[in-house]
């Protein structure tokens, strides 16, 4: 078997500088064929290769990395430090804005423990999230970090025009706004506001409410003169770009135009075409209204791009999405509940139990799920949090979310490595008192495959899971190709980690979004016996578990349950 090889050398490869070889690389002999170095005996794809030579620039041998394994140097410094049971299980996103698109910024972020980054394609231009997307890969691949990219559509509900660049306009009470399909030169006209949806002007009628995010501004529409649209400021406040609109009649939403609006924009699927292109990991589709737009979204993305697999996150944010939940998260890949739009749409205090019922549904379909939009919104500003929003996200914890997101936070506030602080530490604290407390909610987790092994699957990881607790076991393992293996233990919730080995790096960077889990990227074959001496030693060998350790093991390929110590 010959292998085009990669070669390290003392300088690029932090193995030389240690004083022996760790254990898992194996010193063989080198055979020269015509420029080409051949070396037999690895059966990893992609080995890597020390090579030693007589100082002459000839290698006389090569050491081979008989089966390289990945792990995101964050988790590994963690793993070594505090051991497996006090890791982070739930996961953190953070939307990428002005505050944090620099590479240090960017690095600062995974280090702090951002699993995944968020764009948001409202914002900025496509180049502007190309030069986000290639720092992020550059970090990954050079400094070992696994942080996956979530591409967030825009959508095509109404909102304003970007403010002719002003980064606000203050709203005062009593002042006559114009709201106007038509497009203004710059600069714009005061007290003007351009909206995106052309139907605007016909549909709004005299004595209507125009809510701006949410009720962060409130106008009564006054007059109505051909395009322009004269409002009244009722409720004064700040007008950021683009900011969403929504219209009220007689104390409710007028939800019809919204009926007219594609799901997915012409823009959008420009943006979506743009992800693929980029080989983004997650892409979040903004006000789904039906599961119908998630399938045609995943089979345009499974003809697009056969290599890689980009999951498709349905938002709930939308009286819409609320209606068809259930078929909404079946069809998807994951869901967010995004509580900023949700709350513009619903009365706000139904937004916290529709938040539970979503993250209840998803976990109980198999679905990862996030909770997002303003858990820290008072950080975007101050240093510390409001105990009420820590409240809210050791709520969104208790609750089991999968993962926590930043929005305005991470993307244009003044701090947002405190406030990615914050989320890690509040979650760390209310899982260790969720274990101490013993408090396993005893959820119903029905069957979610339709074939028989599927459902074998799944009985084993929930025995598995409740083994793990019983038996207090260090770790569970999980060898799994696709990863849907990794995904059941995660629901299960249990009070262990879970490590993840599965042999795609694209799996391990969409699993990193799963509560729980901690992916590694590795070679594996079916030999489980096998499989499990190599991981044993290899992470004994990085210092990751030590003798002794108890664990237990499921698979993708065998389906059983191993309960071993480390030896
Ligand atoms: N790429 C970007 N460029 C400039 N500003 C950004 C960018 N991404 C986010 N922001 C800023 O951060 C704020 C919060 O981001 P967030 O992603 O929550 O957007 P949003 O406008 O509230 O829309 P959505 O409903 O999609 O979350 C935005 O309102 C915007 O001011
Ligand atoms: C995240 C998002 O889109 C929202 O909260 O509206
Ligand atoms: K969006
Ligand atoms: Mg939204």
């Amino acid at each position: 078997m010959s292998r085009s090889l990669r070669f390290f050398t003392p300088a690029t490869h932090p193995s030389f500088l240690k004083p022996a070889l760790p254990t898992f690389y194996r010193r063989f002999p080198l055979t020269f064929s015509s420029n080409r170095v051949l070396v037999k005996a690895s059966s990893d794809p992609n080995p890597h290769i020390l090579v030693s030579g007589n100082g002459a620039g000839s290698a006389t041998s090569a050491c081979v990395l008989l089966s390289s394994i990945e792990v995101d140097a964050v988790t590994e410094t963690e793993l070594k430090e505090n051991g497996f049971r006090s890791t982070r299980r739930t996961k953190l996103i953070c939307t990428i804005g002005p505050s944090t698109c620099e590479s240090e910024q960017l690095e600062a972020l995974a280090v702090g423990g951002m699993n995944v980054a968020r764009i948001n394609m409202c914002h900025g231009t496509r180049e502007w999230h190309k030069r986000v997307i290639e720092r992020v890969r550059r970090l990954n691949d050079e400094k070992g970090y696994a942080v996956a990219i979530m591409m967030d559509t825009e959508g095509s509900e109404i909102h304003m025009g970007d403010l002719g660049g002003a980064s606000s306009a203050r709203a005062e009470d009593g002042e006559i706004w114009t709201f106007s399909v038509r497009a203004f030169d710059a600069p714009r006209p005061e007290r003007t506001i351009n909206v995106n949806y052309d139907g605007f002007a016909e549909d709004v009628k005299v004595g209507d409410e125009l809510v701006v995010d949410g009720g962060m501004v409130r106008f009564e529409v006054i007059e109505k003169f051909g395009p322009d649209v004269k409002c009244r400021c009722t409720d004064p406040g700040l007008l950021l770009p683009r900011a969403n609109l929504t219209f009220w009649r007689n104390g409710s939403l007028v939800r019809e135009q919204n009926a007219m609006l594609p799901t997915i924009s012409s823009k959008d699927w420009l943006d979506i075409d743009f992800g693929i292109a980029e080989g983004v990991d997650f892409i979040a589709i903004s006000f789904v209204k039906s599961a119908e737009v998630i399938n045609h979204l995943k089979s345009y993305i499974a003809a697009r791009s056969r290599d890689s697999d980009i999951a498709v996150i349905a938002k709930i944010e939308s009286i819409d999405s609320l209606k068809n939940l259930e078929e909404i998260i079946q069809a998807s890949d994951g869901a967010m509940v995004a509580r900023g739009d949700l709350g513009a749409q619903i009365p706000l205090e139904q937004v916290p139990s529709a938040q539970q019922k979503v993250v209840q549904l998803c976990r109980q379909l198999n679905k990862p799920v996030i909770v997002a939009s303003q858990l820290l919104e008072s950080m975007i500003e101050y240093p510390t949090p409001t105990r009420a929003e820590v409240a809210d996200v050791s709520e969104a914890v208790s609750q089991r979310a999968d993962a926590l997101m930043l929005s305005g936070e991470s993307a244009m506030g003044q701090f947002p490595e405190k406030a990615l602080s914050v989320l890690r530490t509040v979650s760390v604290r209310i899982e260790k008192w969720w274990r101490e407390e013993k408090r396993h909610e005893a959820m119903e987790l029905p069957s979610v495959g339709c074939a028989f092994s599927d459902r074998i699957s799944e009985e084993i990881c929930i025995s598995a899971a409740k083994m793990a607790n019983n038996l207090e076991v260090d770790a569970l393992f999980v060898y799994t190709k696709t990863g849907h293996m990794a995904s059941l233990l995660s629901r299960c919730r249990p009070d262990c980690p879970i490590i993840a080995f599965t042999t795609t790096t694209s799996v391990r960077r969409r699993l990193n979004l799963q509560w729980g889990l901690i992916p590694f990227r590795l070679s594996f074959s079916d030999d489980m016996e096998s499989n499990l001496n190599r991981t044993f030693s290899l992470l004994k060998a990085r210092g990751m578990i030590k003798s002794g350790d108890l664990v237990i093991a499921v698979s993708d390929m065998l389906q059983s349950i191993q309960v071993m110590n480390v030896p």
